[in-house]
This record gives structure tokens, C-alpha cells and sequence, in this order.
């Protein structure tokens, strides 16, 4: 646990580790330009990736048939790599000097680089129910490869996610983090939530353009640029895409697209689990105005 949240250590994720990112804090240099995409895993950290790379490129790819377009070819998250592996020099299939940096980032608000919160770019949060991010989590580990160190059953990971622990958890400090912040810098940070975004991708789409500085023109409203970047970036479209493969040794492509549903969590939840989770959920926002209810808009 570093200043409030749990990492993982060198010998389980060397890039990811918290040594690595604390080396970053003091070292990396953001640039006002940048965009950071920032989730807790299992919130839509792969949907948001892809999203953003088609609205900031689009005129990049404007010309290429639909089958050339490199989510159609690649992992979003080869698109956009996490700020920690290109730091430590894993760079990704399409990072190559091309500006505005898009990066992709789970640490919390406590322990991001300060440079990144005095540059003035833009930051993307998104968010999603904890109760499916639990399901989505039980899921994703079980999926990996080395068994050893992953496998439990759903109750054990339930234990583990309502006493916070989990990859950058606990997950109600980083949603709060977050969220604090962006109450006093409304410019530049983007409070989404995943739901949300399955309730209205369309209007979501446009408005983190909008609020990115790459809005569509009429024009492009007209030719459909907008729905095309929807269906392109949608669960459909990339899972079918990303069928087969690693991603990186042990993590299996298909790992990052299994339902992408909202409620997903009625299904494995007891109600006793489902009363726990609300009760700490209620307790640690109460006061903040935040919903996961289809229809609950965040504010924006
Ligand atoms: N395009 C698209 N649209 C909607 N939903 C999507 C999409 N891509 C991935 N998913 C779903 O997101 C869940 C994975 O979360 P993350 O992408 O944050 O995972 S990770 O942190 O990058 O490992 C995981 O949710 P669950 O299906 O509930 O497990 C994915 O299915």
C-alpha cells in the first residue's frame, strides 16, 4: 500500500509496480497537450481507450477503408498504452510522436505526477458501478493464464473488494479522488461513468470531442462520423476484433471483452453481498453527486 492504495509490486507487475510509478512521480514531465484516460480497472478503461483514439485521430484514418483502421487491426489498449509502460519504455504499436499523447493511466489522484496536474491538459475520468466492477474483476483474473496466482472464488473476491483491496483500490478513495478534483477543475477533467455511456454513447461521444477540443463539425454530424466512431469502438466491433491473441504474455485479447453489460452483477451477487456493497457505497459518496442508475446523470 502506497500513500492510501494498493499496487502491485515489482516481482508481480514490473512496469506497474509501485516502485515504477513512484519513480514517475517525480520524474515524469506532462506536456499541456496531453489527454490522460484514467479508470480504475474494470471501469471502461478499454472502451474509453478506444473512443478517444478514433475521435483524436479521425482525420488521421479519414481516408482509409474501415478495415485499415487500427482498432480493427489491434488491442486498444496497444492504441493507447498505459503512461506507466511507455515511461519504462514499452511503447506501443501507435505511439510515434504524433500529438496530442494519449495516455492511459489507474493511478489514483493521490499519487499521479504532479506534472500532470500542473500542465493543464485534459483528463478523462471514468468510473462505473462498483458491483459490476467486482464481477468484471472475479472474471478478468480468472481468465489470465497463471492460475497460481490469480484463481479465487466469488465470495473470496468479494471479501478482498469490500475491504478495498484490489489493483489501485480501494475503489471508493479513487472514485472520490478523482471526483474532488474535478469539482475544482472543471476544465480540465471529464467525469464519466460507464453507464452513462451505454445509456447515450452517442451524446457521450460527442462531448468528449467537445470537451477534448476536437469537436465534429456539422459536416461530419451529417456524414454519420459520429455513429461511425460509436459502432467502431463498440463491444461488438472490438471483441469480434480481438477474438484471438495475446495481448501480453498470459493475458489472452478476449480478456478485456466479456459481457459489457450494465448490471451484470444481479447474476453473481447475493443479496447480502448486494446489501454490503450498497451500504459502503452509500456511506463513503454520501454527499457527492454520483449515480450508477441507468438514467442518473454525473455531472458534466
Ligand atoms: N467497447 C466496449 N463497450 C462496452 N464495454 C466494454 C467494451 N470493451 C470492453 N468492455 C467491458 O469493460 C470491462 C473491462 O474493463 P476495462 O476495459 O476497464 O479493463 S482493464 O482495466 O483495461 O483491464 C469488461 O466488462 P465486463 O463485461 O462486465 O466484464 C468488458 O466487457
Amino acid at each position: 500500500m502506497y500513500q492510501g492504495f494498493w499496487h502491485f509490486s515489482h516481482i508481480s507487475y514490473d512496469v506497474f509496480s509501485v516502485e515504477a510509478m513512484m519513480t514517475m512521480q517525480n520524474t515524469f514531465q506532462a506536456q499541456p497537450t496531453d489527454i490522460y484516460l484514467i479508470t480504475l480497472p474494470k471501469s471502461g478503461t478499454t472502451w474509453i481507450k478506444a473512443v478517444t483514439y478514433a475521435i483524436v485521430n479521425r482525420e488521421r484514418y479519414k481516408n482509409s477503408t474501415l478495415s485499415s483502421h487500427p482498432l480493427l487491426a489491434y488491442n486498444p489498449h496497444k492504441c493507447v498504452p498505459f503512461l506507466e509502460t511507455e515511461v519504462f519504455g514499452k511503447t506501443s504499436v501507435y505511439v510515434d510522436g504524433c500529438l496530442p499523447r494519449l495516455f492511459a493511466t489507474h493511478i489514483p489522484y493521490t499519487s499521479l505526477p504532479q506534472s500532470i496536474l500542473d500542465s493543464g491538459c485534459r483528463i478523462v475520468y471514468m468510473c462505473r458501478n462498483p458491483k459490476d466492477v467486482l464481477v468484471s474483476l472475479f472474471h478478468f483474473t480468472n481468465k489470465l493464464r497463471d492460475k497460481s496466482r490469480c484463481q479465487m472464488a466469488f465470495d473470496e473476491a468479494f471479501e478482498m473488494f469490500s475491504k478495498g483491496i484490489m489493483p489501485y483500490g480501494p475503489y471508493w478513495d479513487h472514485v472520490k479522488g478523482y471526483y474532488n478534483f474535478s469539482l475544482e477543475h472543471q476544465k480540465n477533467i471529464l467525469y464519466l461513468t460507464y453507464e452513462d455511456m451505454k445509456e447515450d454513447t452517442v451524446n457521450r461521444v460527442k462531448h468528449i470531442a467537445e470537451f477534448l477540443g476536437y469537436p465534429f463539425t456539422k459536416d461530419e454530424e451529417a456524414r454519420g462520423v459520429v455513429g461511425e466512431i460509436v459502432r467502431l469502438c463498440g463491444f461488438k466491433s472490438l471483441s469480434e476484433v480481438n477474438k484471438h491473441g495475446d495481448f501480453r504474455e498470459g493475458v489472452p485479447n478476449d480478456a478485456f471483452f466479456r459481457e459489457g453489460k450494465v448490471g451484470d452483477w444481479r447474476n453473481h451477487l447475493t443479496d447480502e453481498m448486494t446489501k454490503v456493497l450498497t451500504q459502503i457505497t452509500e456511506q463513503k459518496f454520501h454527499g457527492m453527486d454520483i449515480s450508477f442508475e441507468v438514467g442518473a446523470h454525473v455531472r458534466n
